[in-house]
């Protein structure tokens, strides 16, 4: 089929590289002049594992082609937009890429075609679009939304076996032909009205966000009462009905995606007159989860100003070099803000990180030399390079009190402890001898805006 994608950000990059892969005619229309250089030369912008891969075999076959004018989207059966929707800074949706986007083809549409929203957009944005864009149109134009669930970092693997393949619409004629576009692809087809499909997509984001915010609330319950959290979200994990995946405890949820759409729901309950509490808790939680860091290593190293602080990752989570809302970046501005040296490492995403943050940042070239005269560790992505990092080479490289703090509970405390750290995780028993809980949170300094829990 001839398809038109819209955007060469993660999604739609993906879409564009695994369909001309299937064997349908692709364009990509980028309006980065920047990326689109890059994407004609068969290199992508960003690290997806095996996305590059895909690109050049979709160029050499001739399949797939970069074009930075919306023109080629003229021709296309089927327009797949992928561009953004990030969040203002009020936690409204900001639609303007959408909408400029929706101008264009309409504007251009002379044969009947088929609009595929890939793109996350409020519940609610389909039927509007209908009747302010589609309706202008000289042509009929279709509209279906077909909502991404794709993560960074597996997003070539999440396409060709994602759990669903979710269609709104009700055109029947434009869903079988959305379908055959997935051809392939062992998964459930499941339709429905636009305006669900559109909620299928905000529900599933909200509830994984929901199930890490509750798993660090229990993390924070473990440390006040001397127990573990790895052995609990192990077992509260293996009960089928629950299951094991976003059980993991740390600093709480970031990158593009999460954080917009929890404040974006939250944003369009509060405006249809719902309160969303539970909603609001997993976002209060996951604010609080990033502090929880640099509230520890004020009580162990006393006041920062002056203290050297080795932040072991930037990227939001191991296995892209997107630093988009990470919880790492956000520790480091506090560090700053408090006068502490910041020395900086991650495999991936340091010239993202270094475009993100202020000056006053050491980035170093390689682990060992951002580990190097720092006071702490704080390890804030879990990439396997930490993991298996010579540990016993670190220790004198540091200055006492050698904490380590980890921020994602990936590395062998017990061996980090033997080594001679005073290594703290995340719902962990509490790193000084004969203290089993944490005291941080008996005196309630960790959570000043709520009331502190007492035993
Ligand atoms: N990043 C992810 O893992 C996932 C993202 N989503 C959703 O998919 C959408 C896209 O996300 P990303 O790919 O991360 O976005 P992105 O922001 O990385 O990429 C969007 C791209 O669209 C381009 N663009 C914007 N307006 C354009 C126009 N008029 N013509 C041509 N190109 C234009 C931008 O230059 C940019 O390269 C968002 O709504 C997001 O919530 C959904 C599932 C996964
Ligand atoms: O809408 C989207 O854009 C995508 O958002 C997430 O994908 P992604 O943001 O790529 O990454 P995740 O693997 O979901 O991780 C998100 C954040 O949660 C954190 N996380 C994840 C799992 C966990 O147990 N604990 C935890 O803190 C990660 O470290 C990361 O910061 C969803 O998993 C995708 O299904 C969805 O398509």
């Amino acid at each position: 089929m001839r398809v038109a994608v819209i955007g060469a950000g993660y999604v739609g990059l993906v879409a564009a590289g695994c369909l001309s892969h299937s064997g349908h005619d692709v364009v990509c229309i980028e309006k980065d002049a920047r990326k689109m250089a890059l994407l004609k030369a068969g290199r992508v912008p960003f690290f997806e594992e095996g996305l590059e891969e895909l690109v050049l075999f979709g160029l050499k076959r001739g399949l797939l082609q970069f074009d930075g004018q919306m023109e080629a989207c003229q021709d296309r059966e089927i327009i797949m937009i992928a561009v953004g929707t990030p969040a203002r800074p009020d936690g409204r949706i900001d639609l303007s890429q959408i909408y400029a986007v929706m101008d264009e083809i309409v504007f251009r549409a002379r044969f009947p075609q088929t609009i595929v929203m890939k793109s996350t957009v409020p519940p609610g944005f389909g039927v509007n679009a209908k009747e302010r864009y589609l309706e202008r149109a000289r042509v009929p134009l279709s509209y279906l939304s077909n909502p991404e669930f794709l993560r960074e970092g597996s997003a070539v693997r999440d396409w060709y076996h994602p759990d669903r393949i979710v269609i709104g619409g009700d055109d029947e004629t434009a869903i079988s032909r959305l379908a055959r576009l997935y051809a392939g692809i062992d998964a459930p087809i499941v339709t429905m009205d636009v305006s669900s499909a559109e909620m299928v997509k905000y529900a599933a984001n909200a509830f994984l966000a929901t199930k890490i915010s509750f798993i660090n609330e229990i993390a924070s319950l473990c440390e006040l009462v001397g127990a573990d959290i790895l052995p609990v979200s192990r077992a509260v994990g293996m009960d089928r009905r629950i299951g094991d995946q976003f059980l993991q405890a740390g600093l709480g949820y970031g990158g593009s995606c999460f954080p917009k759409d929890t404040c974006g729901l939250d944003f369009v309950s509060t405006c249809n007159g719902h309160a969303f509490n539970l909603l609001k808790a997993v976002i209060e939680v996951n604010k609080r989860q990033r502090l929880l860091a640099v509230r520890r290593l004020r009580h162990v190293l006393g006041r920062l100003h002056g203290k050297t602080i080795g932040v072991l990752g930037l990227a939001f989570k191991p296995g892209t070099d997107d630093v988009r809302e990470s919880p790492s970046l956000e520790i480091i501005n506090l560090l700053l803000d408090e006068g502490a040296d910041v020395r900086a490492y991650d495999p991936l995403a340091m010239e993202n990180a270094r475009r993100a943050l202020p000056d006053g940042v050491f980035f170093a070239p390689g682990v060992m030399e951002a580990v190097t005269d720092c006071h702490a560790l704080l390890v804030a992505t879990a990439w396997p390079e930490f993991s298996t990092l010579d540990w016993a080479a670190v220790r004198p490289v540091m200055h006492p009190p050698y904490l380590v703090m980890d921020g994602r509970n990936c590395l062998a405390a017990e061996e980090l402890r033997q080594k001679g750290f005073l290594y703290w995780g995340i719902g962990r028993p509490y790193p000084v001898q004969g203290e089993t809980r944490n005291p941080l949170i008996k005196t309630g300094q960790i959570f000043p805006l709520r009331q502190a829990v007492s035993p």
